[in-house]
């Protein structure tokens, strides 16, 4: 046997095995702060379809697409060549080359982003982009958002559901902005997620096989904790 060969299958024996992570939940459960971490310190790769459907709304309001107009969103949903980045550590996107981690994070796109993430075209794009992104991930990838366990990769090695009281999800997200208004905040949440759950295309939805985590009394290092743990047992059972 040459040396090459050796040394790949003693690599083989020692790596740890791949895993696709599916994490899924309303707004404001921690999702993205979970996912992250629990990626960079398993080493695996990290995807936030949220921003993906952020990215493509605030390509829509720039470019003049009347976001309430499902037959128009569609037309464009094509246009935008939105790029992730999947380093837990210093996750990116781009939309046409142009930053836009910051733009996507406005009032303004979270307010619209429901509208088009309805629209059966922008998800069939952004879902093929999604599994694209999962499927090169080598050694492995942690996925969030609202249907990643149910739609995007049903074969997720292992699947979480995060949830909380819209009470603590209102607080956290209060919390992020100084002086913001803790009631508005919540109902701002409350009706996302409404459309979110209330849409006929892949809808945020818990899969069947998912483990719900009700992170309401626990805290982000807790949080963290128990997911490196679900995914810690599946990757020894793989
Ligand atoms: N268990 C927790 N306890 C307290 N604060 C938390 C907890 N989990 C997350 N947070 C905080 O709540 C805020 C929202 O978290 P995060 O952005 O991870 O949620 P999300 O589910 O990804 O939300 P969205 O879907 O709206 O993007 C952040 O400020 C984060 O630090
Ligand atoms: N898999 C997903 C992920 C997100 N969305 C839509 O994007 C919005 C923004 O998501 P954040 O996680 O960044 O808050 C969300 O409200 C959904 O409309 C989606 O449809 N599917």
């Amino acid at each position: 046997m040459s040396t090459t060969v050796e040394t790949a299958s003693a690599a083989a024996r020692t790596a740890p095995a791949a895993v696709i992570v599916a994490i899924d939940g309303p707004s404001g459960t921690g999702k993205s702060s979970t996912s992250k971490a629990v990626a960079a310190q398993l080493g695996l790769s990290y995807l936030d379809t949220g921003a993906q459907y952020r990215a493509i709304t605030w390509w829509m309001l720039n470019n003049g697409i009347d976001v309430q107009d499902a037959m128009e969103v569609a037309t464009a949903a094509a246009k935008p060549v939105i790029v992730s980045g999947t380093d837990p550590g210093a996750p990116t996107i781009t939309v046409d080359g142009e930053d836009a981690s910051g733009p996507i994070r406005t009032q303004e796109v979270t307010s619209r982003v429901s509208a088009v993430s309805a629209v059966p075209e922008v998800r069939a794009r952004i879902t093929e982009l999604q599994r694209s992104i999962a499927a090169a991930a080598e050694g492995g990838i942690v996925v969030e958002g609202r249907d990643i366990g149910t739609t995007v990769l049903p074969d997720a090695d292992l699947k979480i559901f995060l949830t909380a009281s819209p009470e603590a999800r209102a607080a956290r997200r209060s919390g992020e902005v100084r002086g913001s208004d803790l009631a508005a905040t919540k109902e701002a949440l409350i009706k996302r997620d409404a459309a979110d759950s209330g849409r006929k295309t892949s809808p945020l939805a818990k899969a069947d096989d998912a483990v719900e985590v009700d992170t309401t009394e626990l805290t982000l290092p807790q949080v963290i904790e128990c997911v490196v743990t679900l995914v810690e047992e599946k990757r020894a059972a793989k």
